[in-house]
This record gives structure tokens, sequence and C-alpha cells, in this order.
């Protein structure tokens, strides 16, 4: 392990990685991987979360084309040095923040969307110029597999490697020094990663879970939040990071709710849900049984079959739940919908605010003062008003947690930014000694003076060109006068 990373940081040290004309041939040949190879890409996530080759497209390959292009099309912009505001003192002088990479990353993903939550962050890491040791998880073992296979084919090998393996692998991948870390997974693990990089003081950016919140108001198009929440919540089988974790609404709303939620899901799936190709499967026996339990003493109001040979759980539904119970104290990360009663949206929000961060929230009503009302006065990760999941897919917005639910964000421009360093840059001349000589020793109160007025005046346009124009015309009469006399 420590030769890997020494044999990339030595590749990156040679400076290879960092002309755009380079991470636009790489993030090309990443494009050309993923064009070329889609078939083995999507047999692979296919074959890890039982899902359709259809959906394995939509929910993860379309994202990463999407991220890729974003970055051919904003690399020169974003990488380039941008001018910054100056002080009396450093007028003509050049002042630019030069984004510059951060040196060897390391990437760690989880199985729930295998493929996206490897490459996007390896698409802003190349971007920004870095060498990169992606570490894909190996519960998700097929696409871990073809990602080794296919990532050393298309992209520079002494600059950018994937490690497999499980808990062991990590564990001595995480002693080594990198220069960032990104990981996505569970909060538990989030810490081991954030203990192992502070040896190192190397930053990280945590991408964890939660509990996401979905809030639905009296005032609201039931038939249009039902069905958004379906897709949402029973979208890679309930596995994903920001799916509506559960409900919270007046109990008035509930029985109306369950009904239409049931209504989609046959609409979704039809009538035999086993057999729907748009249906996925829990991904191992541990968490099928975690699954299992969370249902003990629950009121079923829709849904509750399970069969362990195919870790089939049905879209479940559970009313009246009490808040104290086993389902409300982690996140359920299965298609286990409980709904909640509170009172109204203040006891919605306080609801909230009295639990942990969560990574995303979700408000539908017609009222688009309450839903700012609930943006206001929570915190989350994220938001999406009016549907689930959305907020995503727009990479112009920073995909991130807060509090227990991470630290740092990715997607887009964001990425870029997250494996850059921004350096401040300051250029001066060898000129302006007279100037200079007021910050030299020895000190006095009139340097003090003019000290204050060069470095605390707050000049506007307006103001410095008026100061310009009287400095003109007393230059002006100073020379009139002497020629005239
Ligand atoms: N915020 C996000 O973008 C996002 C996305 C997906 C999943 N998640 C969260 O991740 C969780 C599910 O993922 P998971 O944790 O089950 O995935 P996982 O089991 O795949 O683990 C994630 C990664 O951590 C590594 N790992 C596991 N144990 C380790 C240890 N002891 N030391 C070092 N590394 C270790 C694994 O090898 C894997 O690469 C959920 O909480 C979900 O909400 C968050
Ligand atoms: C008009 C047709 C548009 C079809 C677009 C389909 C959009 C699908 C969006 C899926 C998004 C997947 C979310 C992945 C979250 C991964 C992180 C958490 O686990």
């Amino acid at each position: 392990m420590e030769r890997q990373v020494q044999r990339l940081r030595q590749a990156f040290r040679s400076g290879r990685s960092r002309p755009l004309s380079f991470r636009l041939q790489q993030l090309e040949a990443l494009r050309r991987m993923v064009q070329e190879c889609e078939k083995d890409i999507l047999a692979s996530i296919a074959a890890d979360l039982s899902k359709s080759e259809l959906n394995a497209y939509s929910h993860e390959v379309i994202t990463i084309l999407g991220e890729i292009d974003f970055m051919l099309e904003n690399l020169s912009e974003l990488a380039s040095a941008k001018p910054v505001k100056k002080n009396l003192l450093t007028m003509m002088d050049e002042a630019y923040v030069q984004p510059e990479p951060l040196g060897v990353v390391l990437i760690i993903g989880a199985w729930n969307y295998p493929f996206v939550l490897i490459m996007q962050p390896l698409v802003g890491a190349i971007a920004a110029g870095n060498a990169v040791i992606v570490k894909p998880s190996e519960l998700s073992e097929n696409t871990a597999k073809i990602l080794a296979k296919l990532l050393p084919q298309y992209l520079d090998q002494d600059l950018y490697a994937v490690v497999n393996g499980g808990v062991t692998e990590t564990t001595e991948l995480l002693k080594q020094r990198f220069d960032h870390i990104l990981y996505t997974g569970n909060t538990a693990v989030g810490k081991i990663v954030m203990e192992a990089a502070s040896k190192h003081l190397t930053p990280v950016t945590l991408e964890l879970g939660g509990k996401s919140p979905c809030y639905i108001d009296r005032n609201c198009d039931l038939d249009v939040a039902c069905r958004r929440i379906t897709w949402g919540k029973y979208m890679n089988c309930g596995q994903t990071c920001i799916a509506p974790d559960y409900i919270l609404c007046e109990a008035s709303l509930q029985d109306q709710i369950v009904q239409k939620i049931k209504d989609t899901v046959k609409d979704f799936y039809g009538e035999n849900i086993k057999e729907s190709p748009d249906y996925e499967r829990i991904i191992n026996l541990r968490h099928f049984k975690r699954l299992q339990s969370l249902l003990e003493g629950q009121k079923i109001a829709f849904g509750g079959e399970t069969d362990e040979v195919t870790r089939y759980i049905a879209p479940t539904i559970l009313t009246d739940v009490d808040p104290n119970s086993k389902v409300m104290q982690e996140e359920i990360f299965g298609p286990i919908l409980p709904i909640v009663s509170v009172k109204n949206v203040d006891e919605a929000i306080e609801f909230i605010n009295d639990r942990e961060k969560p990574l995303a929230l979700y408000v539908f009503s017609h009222n688009n003062k309450l839903i700012k009302r609930v943006i206001n006065e929570t915190s989350s990760g994220g938001v999406t008003g009016n549907d689930v999941i959305m907020h995503f897919t727009v990479n112009s917005l920073p995909f991130g947690g807060v509090g227990a639910s991470g630290m740092g964000a990715y997607h887009g421009k964001y990425s870029f930014d997250t494996f850059s360093h921004q350096r401040p840059c300051l250029l001066k001349g060898l000129t302006g000694e007279s100037v200079n000589k007021l910050r030299y020793p020895p000190n006095s109160q009139s340097k003090l003076s003019w000290a204050k007025f060069f470095l605390l005046k707050r000049l506007s346009v307006g103001k410095l060109s008026m100061l310009l124009l009287m400095a003109l015309v007393v230059v002006a009469a100073v020379t009139v006068k002497a020629y005239l006399s």
C-alpha cells in the first residue's frame, strides 16, 4: 500500500497531472470508458443490486456522463486564476486566487450507488489535477471488479489507481498519508476515517447518511406528493442516502396517504411486485435481517412481506409510529416508510430540530411561505420542496451533509473546489519603497495614521475618483501658480 501511494505521489510531483490539456484528455478517456464499456458496467451494477440495466443507466450512468460533460465544458474557467479586490497599499500589484491541486487523494465509495459514488468524485479530483486512489465498496463486488479492470485501461496508471478489498485493506490504506480523503458511507466508519486522517492532518469530506424527514402539509396535492414520495422511497429498494426516511403529517392525512402510496405502488410495479424489473432487492442478508427487525411490533398498513432467499422486502408503510420505536432511531435504508403524526407544522419543525441534522429534507405544500419557513427554521444537508431526491441531480448545487450527516460537499464546481487548494497570490514590483517606508521600523504616530488611511479607509470607486480629481486640481493649481510667479 505504502509503495503504491508513493508511486502516485512521485507521478504527481512530476507535474504531469497539472496541465489542463492532460486533465481534459483524462476526462475524455473516462467518458470513452463509460461509452465503450457501457454493457459491462450496466451488467455489474445490475448484478450487485438486482437492478434492471435500464435503471442502472438512469440511476448511475446518466449522472456520470453529465458530470464529465460539465467538467469538460467548464474546466478552463474553474481552473483559471480569479483576480480579487485590492486595498490602497496593493493597488498597483496583481492579486488573485489560483486553484491548485492538493496532491494524492483517496476516494472511498459505498455500495448502494457503486458506480456514481466512485466516479463522480473521481471526475472532480482528476479535473482539479490530483493523483487519485479509489476504493470501491467490497459489498458491490461486481462494480468493484469492473472499476479495477477498466480504469487502468483508460486512465494514466501512474496517477490513478484502484484498490479493492474490505476493512483490512481500507484500514491499511488509511494509515498512509493523503492530501484529501472523500469518504461515502455510514457515520460509524466516517469517524474511523476522520480519526485516521487526523494523524496526518489530512482534510476530509464525509458523505454520510441519516434520517431524512418528509413533511406533508394539509394544503397540498396529495396525489402528486404521494407519487413523488413513492418513487424516491422505493427506488433502489429504499437504499438511497437521500430517500425520504419517514413522513411527518397531521393524523387526519395518514389514511389518505397510505391509500395513495398503495395505488402508486401498483401503478409503478404492477400487481406482482416481485416480478417487476423496476423493484430491486436488499444488498445482503445482514441488512435484510436488520430491516426485518424494524418491522417488529409495528402497525403495518401496507406491504410487510419478506423473502429471505431472494432478500425481497415489499414496499411497506407503517402507521401511527411511536417516535421512540427502533425504526425511528436509525436510518432505515430500505423500503419501509413510517408515518409519524404531528399536530401542525410547528410540531414538525420541533420534531426535526430535536434530532440529528439530516442529509436531506423534504416539504410538500401549495404554500410556498410554509416551505420557506420550514427551510429557515431547520437545518439539513440539502432540501427539495415538493419533490424528493431531485436536488442531487442539479450539479450546480453542492451535495453534502451537515452535522451528523457529513461535512464538505461535491458535484460540479463544488467537486473541483473540494479537491483544490484556493491559493492566494499577491505579486508586487520592486519599486514603491517610499510608501513601503511606512511599514519599516522605526514606527511613529504619523506612520500609524498613514497605515490606518491605507489599510482601513473604505474607498469606493466614486470616492477614489473624487480623491484623484482633487489631487489633480491641487497639482494643476500648484503648476499654474509656479508658472505665473
Ligand atoms: N451522503 C452520501 O452521498 C451517501 C451516499 C451513499 C450512502 N451514504 C450513506 O452510507 C451508508 C451506507 O453505506 P455503508 O456504510 O453501509 O457502505 P459500505 O459498507 O459500502 O461502506 C462504505 C465504505 O467504507 C469502507 N469501510 C467499511 N468498514 C470500514 C472500516 N472499519 N474501516 C475503514 N473503512 C471501512 C467500505 O469498504 C466501503 O468502501 C448509509 O448511511 C447511507 O446513508 C451516504
Ligand atoms: C425525463 C426522464 C428523466 C429521467 C431521469 C431520471 C433521474 C434519476 C435520478 C436518479 C438519482 C439517483 C440518486 C442517487 C443518489 C446517490 C447518493 C445516495 O445514495
